[in-house]
C-alpha cells in the first residue's frame, strides 16, 4: 500500500467520525493502523478481548478497545514521512500555572517529609493552539521520535489524543514478560552523557524494586539488567529491564494490576500516592499516565531449527503477546487547542522550582512539533 493510500484511509475514517489508531513501536519503521467499522464504543472490564487497548490512569474507570474483530488493519513500512515541515514554531515557555505547579509540588514534598509517602508523581497541563489536522502531527511525531511510540488515537465518543512515549509498561509473549523501570530526568546535553546523583539513582531504583516485587507472585526468578541512560527526545532517563516468565494460569489483568500505575508515574506506595494524586492534583489525568497499545494478539513462533528431531520442527507455535506502553509525552486535542500532559517524580530531595522546570522540559516534546 502507498503512503498516499495508508493516510487517505486514515483521514476518510477520521473525516466519517469513526474510530482509528494509528502507530508506530519504537526502533522500527512498520506503521499499523486500525480502522474500526462503526462507532461503537467497546469497554472492557477483564482485557480477555484481541484488539488495540486504551487505558485511562484510573483503572476505576473503562478502558477502551478497538477489538480486531471489528477493524481494518493495515500495514505500511517508511524511514521518513512527507509532512509539510516549515519553521519549528519555538513557543517561549509558558509560565502559566507556576505558581499552582510549584504548590501542589510543595504539598508532596511535605507529605514525604511527614512519612505520608516516600514518592509521588504530580502533573499538570499546558494549552497550546493547533490548526493543523492531527494526522499531519502524528507524521511528524514519527519523523522525530524513533525511540518512542508514537501513536495518534480517535474515538468519536471518547476523544484524540497523540503521543510519543518512551516508556514501556509492559510487554507478554507467550509466557515471557518483560517490563522497564524508568526514571531520572535530566535535559539532554549532546556534549556528554549526564552526571546522575544519589537523587536520581535512589528515585529509579525504587521503580525497579517496586516492580520486581510486584510481580514476584506471578513469576519465576526476575533478570534485571544493569542501569543504563537513554535518550528520549531533549531528555536523558535512567532504565533498566526485568524479564521473566509469568505462570501459566496467570491472567493478562492481574498482571496489569500489579504492575500499572507504576512508581514511575504514580509514586510509592501505590495506594497512598494515587490517593494524594486524586486529592490534589485539581484535574482529571484521564488517559494521561494510563497505558495503551496491542491486547493479545496471536502470533505463530517456529520451532527450534538445531532440534534433531526435524518431523517437530514442522510445528509452529501459536501464541498470544500484549503489549503495552505508558501514556506519556502525550495530548489530547479539542477544538483546535492542544492539552499536553506533563509530570515528574517528588521525593524527599525534590526542589519544587526545579520540578517546575523538568515539567518544561517536558512539554517541549510535544511542544516542538505543533505547528
Ligand atoms: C510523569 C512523566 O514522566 C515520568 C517521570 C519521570 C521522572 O520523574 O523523572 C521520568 C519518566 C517518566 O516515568 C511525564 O513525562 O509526564
Amino acid at each position: 500500500m502507498s503512503e498516499d493510500i495508508f493516510f487517505q484511509n486514515i483521514e476518510e475514517q477520521y473525516t466519517n467520525k469513526l474510530p482509528f489508531v494509528v502507530y508506530s513501536r519504537p526502533i522500527n519503521s512498520v506503521i499499523k493502523c486500525w480502522l474500526q467499522v462503526d462507532d461503537t464504543l467497546y469497554n472492557t472490564n477483564n482485557f480477555s478481548e484481541s484488539g488495540f487497548v486504551f487505558s485511562p490512569f484510573d483503572l476505576n474507570r473503562p478502558a477502551i478497545v478497538l477489538p480486531q474483530s471489528e477493524c481494518k488493519h493495515h500495514i505500511f513500512e517508511v524511514e521518513t514521512l512527507q509532512v509539510e515541515d516549515d519553521e519549528e514554531t519555538r513557543l517561549p515557555a509558558n509560565s502559566e500555572g507556576k505558581e499552582t505547579h510549584i504548590k501542589l509540588v510543595e504539598k508532596g514534598i511535605e507529605a514525604i517529609k511527614s512519612n505520608k509517602l516516600e514518592k509521588v508523581v504530580l502533573s499538570r497541563f499546558e494549552e497550546r493552539p493547533v490548526t493543523e489536522n492531527p494526522i499531519s502531527i502524528f507524521k511528524r511525531l514519527f519523523n522525530t521520535y524513533k525511540n518512542a511510540m508514537v501513536y495518534c488515537w480517535y474515538h468519536p465518543k471518547a476523544g484524540l489524543w497523540l503521543g510519543a512515549t518512551p516508556e514501556l509498561l509492559f510487554k507478554i509473549e507467550g509466557q515471557q514478560l518483560t517490563t522497564i523501570s524508568l526514571a531520572g530526568t535530566k535535559a539532554y546535553n549532546p556534549n556528554g552523557q549526564p552526571n546522575w546523583t544519589e537523587k536520581e539513582l535512589k528515585e529509579q531504583q525504587i521503580v525497579t524494586d517496586y516492580l520486581a516485587q510486584q510481580i514476584s507472585d506471578y513469576t519465576d526468578t526476575t533478570n534485571i539488567s544493569e542501569v543504563e541512560t537513554i535518550r528520549a527526545g531533549n531528555l536523558w532517563h535512567l532504565k533498566s529491564r526485568l524479564i521473566s516468565r509469568v505462570s501459566k494460569k496467570t491472567e493478562l489483568k492481574s498482571i496489569i494490576e500489579a504492575l500499572h500505575p507504576t512508581p514511575a508515574v504514580c509514586g510509592f506506595p501505590k495506594e497512598d500516592s494515587k490517593q494524594f494524586i486524586l486529592d490534589h492534583e485539581n484535574y482529571n489525568r484521564e488517559f494521561y499516565t494510563g497505558f495503551l497499545g496491542e491486547l493479545n494478539l496471536q502470533f505463530s513462533k517456529t520451532r527450534n531449527p538445531n532440534r534433531r528431531n526435524v518431523e517437530n520442527n514442522a510445528y509452529s507455535i501459536v501464541k498470544k503477546q500484549s503489549n503495552f506502553y505508558v501514556n506519556l509525552r502525550c495530548m489530547q486535542v479539542k477544538d483546535n487547542l492542544a492539552k499536553i500532559y506533563i509530570g515528574g517524580g517528588i521525593t524527599k530531595g525534590s526542589v519544587a522550582e526545579t520540578e517546575w522546570e523538568e515539567t518544561q522540559n517536558k512539554a517541549k516534546t510535544i511542544g516542538r512539533i505543533l505547528r
